[in-house]
């Protein structure tokens, strides 16, 4: 297999008394969807962090294509920054912005577009993500669903070579909860961009993920092709994944 895209070699990571990675490995493939599963509080979302530069490791390595991100120097730290997007759970939409406005914030901020190459790019994810005509809209006068088609294209906006899905599907009935997910593989096959999902989302996240990666504390216990991963004798992972068939619980 080709270097990964993202690699998380040996990184710990503690709050006090927690230890939330605790020699963590992790390999994210390019052009792949990869999803991270795990209990509440083992460690997703931090991880997720940590990729984006919002948590510092105490100590380990993670490379972007092959560069130890530690050792980049602002400018390329900058340049790593475009590179990557992210849709968070609540979508983190601004209400008293505009869809158009919501959407177009990455590129006003980070670029030297004029107002129509601006508002082009725009138009043209607005008609990608199918929400045509919410433009002037507020987001507090959109369905659950369709904030989440806006959030994602302001998180495709500026052309990400990776995405970052914190628990996209939080708070969705099951219905739009399959519509996100289809709404991630089939840009992701569009665009071709490097995905890594955090979900809750037992059995469903398997339909769309090729990679699935398992974290219990503060490891991956776990990670490979979806097929292998789920014919897996490992009993902590099976009954996390079974037990949550089962139950249809949270964990
Ligand atoms: N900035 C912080 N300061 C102190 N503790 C933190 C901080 N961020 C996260 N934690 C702790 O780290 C642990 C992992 O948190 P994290 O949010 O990554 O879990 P998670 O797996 O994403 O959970 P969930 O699935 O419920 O969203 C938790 O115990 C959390 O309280």
């Amino acid at each position: 297999m080709t270097t990964p895209l993202i690699e998380f070699v040996n990184v710990k990571k503690r709050f006090g008394n927690i230890r939330v990675m605790d020699g963590l490995n992790l390999s994210i493939h390019r052009g792949q969807i990869t999803a991270v599963i795990g209990k509440s509080g083992s460690g997703k979302s931090v991880l997720l962090k940590h990729i984006i530069g919002l948590e510092e490791q105490d100590s380990g390595s993670i490379f972007y294509d092959g560069r130890d991100m530690a050792q980049m120097d602002r400018t390329a730290r900058r340049k790593f920054k475009k590179r990557v997007s992210y849709m968070f759970q609540d979508n983190a939409l601004f209400d008293a912005m505009t869809v158009f406005e919501n959407i177009a914030l990455p590129i006003v901020e980070k670029s030297t577009l004029s107002r129509e190459e601006i508002k082009e790019r725009v138009l043209t994810r607005v008609n990608q993500l199918d929400i045509t005509g919410t433009e002037e809209k507020y987001p507090a006068q959109l369905s659950g669903g369709m904030r989440k088609r806006v959030a994602l294209a302001r998180a495709l906006i500026t052309d990400p070579e990776v995405v970052l899905f914190d628990e996209p599907t939080t708070g969705l009935d099951p219905v739009r909860k399959q519509g996100v997910h289809g709404m991630i593989k089939e840009y992701q096959a569009q665009f071709g961009f490097t995905a890594l999902v955090v979900s809750h989302e037992i059995p469903e996240i398997f339909d769309i993920a090729q990679q699935v990666a398992m974290l219990d504390q503060g490891k991956i216990i776990l990670q490979d092709n979806t097929e292998q991963f789920l014919r897996t004798n490992l009993d902590v992972v099976r009954c996390f994944i079974h037990g949550k068939e089962k139950t249809g619980e949270k964990i």
